[in-house]
């Protein structure tokens, strides 16, 4: 898969700019701040439907704009499809896929399989369990679209529940008994155990197929310095390891069954998919705490290349995208990176200073400056 050409409307700091890529290595250079990321972002977006820097959409939007466009032709199998979002922010996107209009944002997940790893992914190890979270349930998407559809269900569910648990909360401590009304709880522990165990059940099944990947990738980017192992940490017991949906939704009933006065007493939902983590070790430690600087930013690279790995065993290739990454290395690292995604079917790499891509990557050579970007060479 690749993207051919990609263009913005009004996103991040670009008015208009169209840009025509290769498959292969393709090189975005430019001084600091001048907009290799804000390109490499539209394209993660359109993967995601999320940006790797913020939370909310109105920072995509050029300052002064009140929506962006982006569009990318994308190449799979000798054939191109049209991809095309608007963002306007406080409202649902709108999305066109092959200039039809896509019936919601989320039916393009799929159309362009991505895997972008940037300099903000040292909080993968290093900040709370809500990063480690998204990696896992972005990647469930990228090899399973269908989980967008899972994932949107659960989060509504919890959403639901903690406002009926909040309310609750709320009439107690003032006394009331206006809005404590708890009846409709069982009807939401339903929809919870349901949704949350189709969510666990995939993310089990994907930590279960990455950790291998983890392992070769850390061993690969540390030049076998320690050993990754990652492991999935439930908020609900699970006495043997299963991916049983019926079991798992029994789990999750029994588990707010036995929570249910302590998430009254809280005014929130205490278990379920949306409490879990993902533990990151090195060695026998923890990487969070523990790992160095350079150990965790090996780490953070490893879960994004093992992501990598892993859709392409499952026969996708998809988009790599390296932002600001080799400045971070010295120069055995960077040869040894440029071995391990030199054969990507298209890889995007984002530096200020050329001479800090090895040559094993020569390709495509793309001038960034503000609000351009002119094919080099
Ligand atoms: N919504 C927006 N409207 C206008 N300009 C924006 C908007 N969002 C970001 N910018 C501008 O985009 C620029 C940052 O672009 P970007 O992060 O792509 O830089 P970069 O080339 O990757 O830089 P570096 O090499 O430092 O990482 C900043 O100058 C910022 O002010």
């Amino acid at each position: 898969m690749y993207v051919r050409r990609l263009e913005l409307v009004d996103f991040r700091s670009y008015e208009r700019v169209g840009v025509d890529l290769e498959p292969g290595p393709n090189i975005l250079i430019g001084a600091n701040g001048v907009g290799k990321t804000n390109l490499v972002e539209a394209l993660g977006y359109v993967a995601t439907l999320d940006s790797h820097r913020v939370a909310t959409d109105a920072p995509l939007v050029r300052m002064g704009a009140t929506a962006a466009v982006i569009r990318c032709a994308v190449v799979h199998e000798g054939r191109e499809l049209l991809v095309e979002l608007e963002i306007v922010p406080g409202k649902a996107n709108r999305a066109r896929l092959g200039r039809s209009p896509a019936r919601r944002a989320r039916d393009v997940l799929g159309a362009l399989r991505l895997v972008l790893f940037a300099p903000e992914d040292l909080e993968l190890v290093r900040g709370d369990p809500a990063e480690r979270r998204r990696y896992l349930d972005d990647l469930l998407v990228l090899r399973q679209p269908r989980y967008a559809g899972v994932r949107a269900d659960y989060d509504r569910v919890v959403k639901q529940r903690n406002a009926l648990l909040r309310t609750a909360y709320l009439a107690r401590k003032t006394g009331g008994t206006r809005g404590g009304d708890l009846s409709t709880l069982a009807v939401w522990d339903t929809h919870l155990a349901r949704h949350g165990a189709e969510l666990l059940a995939g993310r089990l099944e994907l930590v279960a197929a990455l950790t291998p990947h983890v392992a070769k990738a850390y061993d690969a980017v540390a030049a076998g310095r320690g050993a990754a192992a990652i492991a999935y940490r439930p908020s609900v017991e699970l006495t043997e390891p299963t991916t049983d949906r019926e079991t798992l939704a029994k789990v999750l009933a029994a588990a707010l069954e036995e929570q249910r006065s302590a998430e009254i007493e809280r005014g929130t939902t205490l278990v379920g998919p949306h409490r879990d983590d993902l533990t990151l070790n090195l060695g026998p430690l923890p990487a969070k705490g523990y790992a160095s600087h350079g150990e965790s930013w090996s780490y953070a690279l490893a879960l994004r290349l093992a992501g990598y790995d892993l859709l392409r065993n499952d026969g996708i290739e998809p988009v790599l995208v390296l932002d600001d990454v080799f400045a971070e290395l010295d120069a055995g690292r960077r040869d040894r990176l440029a071995d391990l995604v030199g054969g990507a079917s298209q890889l995007l790499v984002t530096c200020a200073v050329a001479d800090d891509v090895p040559d094993a990557l020569r390709g495509a050579r793309y001038e960034v400056s503000e609000g351009t970007v002119r094919r080099a060479g």
